[in-house]
C-alpha cells in the first residue's frame, strides 16, 4: 500500500484511534510481562477473591494474585497467539486461493470444491472441531484457529486471483515464459495485496476473540500460562462475589478485538478511496478436411485444422471449428469476423492461452517449425517466449499497474536473454526509443496509469520487440483508442514488421483497418474461415455472401446518407446452437437446401484465395451482389 494511502488511513478518525490501540496493546505486551509478571505471580493467601481495592483495582483472583497485572501480563501471549493462528491461516488460505497459478486449474477446481464445503460451516465450529482433532493446548489452539481462518481467507484469494489472472498483463507475462511462482509473486500477489491485508487485520481480531473463546472452555491456553480467556473463564467462577475480575479480561478482549476490526475496516475504506485503475447442443469437434494450405516451407505460423472446444451442458461446445492458414515471414494477416466468431481464441490457442477446461486440437500448429501441441509447456513456452508477443485490446490491463513500465519490459530481456538489471533497463528503454514512446528513459521509470492509452499500446509493442519475436499477434489492438492513435498504432506495427521481418497477425472485428495494413484478409464466422483473399481484392472479388454483407456494412463516401445504414440481417450463430449446414445460411439470400443440409468446404481456387460457400462461383462482381442488408429480425 503506498504512503498516501497509509496517510489516508491514519488521517481518519477510526483509523487513527484504532491505530493508537493497537500502538498502545504492542507496547503492553512488549513491557508488560517484563515490568510486572512477578507482581502477577505473586501469591497472597490473605487476599483471596477480594474485590476492587486501591492496592487491588480489579480485585484478586482465588490464590490472590492481583487480576488487574494478570490482565495486562496476558496481553502478550493473548495478542501473539492470535496473530500466529491469523498467520497459519492466511498461509493455508493463500496456498489454497492461489491453487490454480501454481498448480494448475485442475487442482484448483477441486481445492475450489474443498473450500466451498469449508465456508460452508461457522468458523467457531470449525475451530472446535480442529481443537478436538489437535488437543488441548496453545499450538492445538493456534493451528484449529488457523484451520477455522483459512477457507474464509482461500475463498476471498480465489476471488481475487480469478480476476486478476484474466487480465492481459498476466497473460503477456505468461507468453513470455514467466513461471509460476513467478508469475504468483511479482503479477498476481502484489494486485491483490490490500483486500487481502484487510481482510488478515480484521481476521486476527476475530482470533483473539475465537483463543479467548477456546481458553475459557479451557481448550486452549493451559495452567501455569495464561491468557486473557483463561482469566475470564477463572473470574467468571467468582461473577457473583466480584465482577471486575470476569469484566477486566473481557473488557481487553472486547478493545484488542474491535481496535484490529476497525483498523481493517479504514484501510480498507482507505484503499476504496484510491482504488488502482483496472481492466480478455452441439456437435463434437468434427474434423474437417482441411483446405489445401499455401506453401508452409517457411511459414512462421502453420495451422491446420485447429479446434477449440469447452465442456457444455449438453455436449461440448466448439467455438473454433477446423481452423487452417499459414504465416510467412513479414507479412501481415488480418482477421475478421462479428463478435463470437472464433478469432480471439484462435489466437490464444496459438499462444497457448487456452485455459482448462477448454481443449485445442489440431492436425498441426507448428511455429518456427516446431510443433507446439507436442511439446511440453515448457519448451512452448520457451521458444513463445523468445519469438512470439501479443498486442491485446485494453491497454489499461495490458501492464502489471504495481510496476514501473522499464521493469516489465526489462523482465522479458532478464528471462529470456539473460541480462543482468541494468542491461535490461538499458534494452527497455532503447525498445521504448524504438516504438517512438519520447523521453523513454523517464517514461520507463513511470508507472502504467502514468501513460495515456495509445502510449501504452505502444510499449506493449516494445516489450514485443524485446526479444527477436518472429509473430506479433494483435487482438484488436486499437479497438480502445481513438482514430488518430489508431492510425499511430497500426502504423508502429507495419514499421516492427518492416525492421525485422515480423510476421503479423492482426485481429479486428472492423475490416476497414484490416484491409488498410494488411497483405491477406481471414474472415471468420461461427468458429470457421469463411473465405482467404488477398485485401487489396476486397471489395473487387469476394464472394462469400458474409464477407460482402462486411463490406455493404461499412458507409464509405458514396453511402447514401437518406437511407438507413446497412446491416447484416439475424444474430451470428451462437457456437452452442449451430444450424445444420452453412451456419450463415439462416442470414444469406442466397442460401438453399444444400447450404441448410451440408456445410460448404473451403475450397482454395489455385491463386491464393480460399472460400467456403456453395454459390460462390454465382456471387456476381461487386456492386452487384444480391447481399440482403438492411433488415433484421
Ligand atoms: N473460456 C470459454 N469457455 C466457453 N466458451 C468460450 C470461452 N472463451 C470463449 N468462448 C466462446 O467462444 C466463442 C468465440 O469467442 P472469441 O473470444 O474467440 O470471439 P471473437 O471472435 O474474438 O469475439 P470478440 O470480437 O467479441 O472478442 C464465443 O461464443 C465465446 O462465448
Amino acid at each position: 500500500m503506498r504512503r498516501s494511502k497509509w496517510g489516508a488511513v491514519l488521517r481518519s478518525p477510526v483509523g487513527a484511534s484504532a491505530a493508537v490501540v493497537l500502538c498502545a496493546l504492542v507496547v503492553l505486551a512488549v513491557l508488560a510481562p517484563l515490568l510486572w509478571s512477578e507482581r502477577a505471580a505473586a501469591v497472597d493467601t490473605g487476599q483471596i477473591l477480594q474485590g476492587s481495592s486501591a492496592q487491588h483495582w480489579m480485585g484478586t483472583d482465588n490464590l490472590g494474585r492481583d487480576v488487574f497485572y494478570r490482565v495486562l501480563v496476558a496481553t502478550r501471549l493473548s495478542v501473539e497467539l492470535a496473530l500466529a493462528a491469523t498467520a497459519f491461516g492466511v498461509v493455508v488460505g493463500l496456498v489454497l486461493g492461489t491453487a490454480p497459478v501454481l498448480f494448475g486449474a485442475r487442482v484448483g477446481r477441486f481445492v475450489h470444491g474443498v473450500v466451498s464445503i469449508a465456508v460452508a460451516f461457522a468458523g467457531l465450529l470449525l475451530a472446535l472441531f480442529f481443537a478436538v482433532i489437535f488437543g488441548v493446548g496453545t499450538v492445538g489452539g493456534v493451528l484449529a484457529i488457523g484451520l477455522a481462518t483459512a477457507p474464509g481467507f482461500a475463498r476471498l484469494t480465489q476471488t481475487l486471483v480469478a480476476r486478476v489472472t484474466a487480465l492481459d498483463y498476466v497473460a503477456a507475462a505468461r507468453i513470455a515464459g514467466v513461471g509460476r511462482v513467478r508469475l504468483l509473486l511479482r503479477h498476481v500477489l502484489p494486485n491483490i495485496g490490500e483486500p487481502l491485508v484487510v481482510n488478515a487485520t480484521i481476521s486476527a481480531g476475530g482470533a483473539l476473540l475465537a483463543f479467548a473463546g477456546l481458553s475459557f472452555l479451557g481448550l486452549g491456553v493451559q495452567a501455569p500460562d495464561y491468557d486473557w480467556g483463561r482469566l475470564l473463564g477463572e473470574g467468571l467462577n467468582s461473577l457473583y462475589v466480584h465482577p471486575a475480575a470476569a469484566l477486566a479480561p473481557t473488557v481487553a478482549v472486547v478493545v484488542a478485538g474491535l481496535a484490529f476490526n476497525l483498523f481493517g475496516e479504514a484501510i480498507a475504506k482507505g484503499i476504496g478511496q484510491h482504488e488502482a485503475p483496472q481492466r480478455g447442443k452441439t456437435r463434437e469437434p468434427e474434423p474437417e478436411a482441411a483446405a489445401p494450405l499455401t506453401e508452409t516451407g517457411d511459414a512462421v505460423l502453420a495451422v491446420e485444422n485447429l479446434r477449440v472446444s469447452f465442456p457444455g451442458p449438453a455436449g461440448p461446445v466448439t467455438p473454433v471449428r477446423g481452423v487452417s492458414f499459414t504465416l510467412g515471414r513479414g507479412e501481415c494477416v488480418g482477421v475478421v469476423g462479428e463478435s463470437g466468431s472464433g478469432k480471439s481464441l484462435t489466437a490464444l490457442a496459438v499462444a497457448q492461452l487456452v485455459e482448462e477446461p477448454g481443449r485445442v486440437h489440431a492436425d498441426r500448429l507448428e511455429f518456427l517449425g516446431t510443433a507446439l501441441l507436442d511439446q511440453g509447456e515448457r519448451a512452448g513456452r520457451q521458444l513463445l517466449g523468445t519469438s512470439f508477443a501479443m498486442v491485446f485490446q485494453d491497454p489499461m490491463t495490458s501492464f502489471n499497474p504495481t510496476q514501473r513500465i522499464g521493469a516489465q519490459l526489462a523482465e522479458v530481456a532478464r528471462r529470456h536473454q539473460g541480462m543482468g538489471r541494468r542491461q535490461a533497463f538499458a534494452r527497455a528503454v532503447d525498445r521504448l526509443r524504438a516504438v517512438r514512446v519520447p523521453a523513454a528513459e523517464r517514461r520507463a521509470r513511470q508507472f502504467p496509469h502514468e501513460f495515456s492509452g495509445g502510449m501504452r499500446q505502444r510499449a506493449m509493442i516494445g516489450m514485443g520487440v524485446m526479444g527477436k519475436p518472429a509473430l506479433i499477434v494483435a487482438d484488436e489492438p486499437t479497438t480502445a483508442l481513438d482514430v488518430t492513435v489508431q492510425r499511430q498504432v497500426l502504423r508502429l506495427l507495419l514499421q516492427v514488421r518492416d525492421a525485422d521481418d515480423v510476421a503479423i497477425l492482426l485481429i479486428s472485428h472492423d475490416i476497414t483497418v484490416v484491409a488498410q495494413v494488411c497483405a491477406r484478409v481471414l474472415v471468420m464466422y461461427a468458429g470457421r474461415i469463411v473465405e482467404d483473399l488477398p485485401a487489396a481484392e476486397l471489395r473487387t472479388a469476394a464472394r462469400h455472401p458474409y464477407t460482402r454483407a462486411l463490406l455493404e456494412a461499412v458507409p464509405d463516401m458514396s453511402t447514401d446518407r437518406d437511407l438507413p445504414l446497412a446491416v447484416i440481417p439475424g444474430r451470428a450463430a451462437e457456437p452452442g446452437a449451430l444450424p445444420p449446414g452453412c451456419a450463415f445460411a439462416p442470414r444469406c439470400a442466397f442460401a438453399d437446401e444444400r447450404c441448410t443440409s451440408a456445410e460448404p468446404p473451403l475450397v482454395a481456387d489455385g491463386h491464393g484465395r480460399r472460400v467456403a460457400c456453395w454459390h460462390a462461383d454465382e456471387i456476381a462482381p461487386a456492386g452487384q451482389a444480391r447481399v440482403r442488408v438492411g433488415e433484421s429480425r
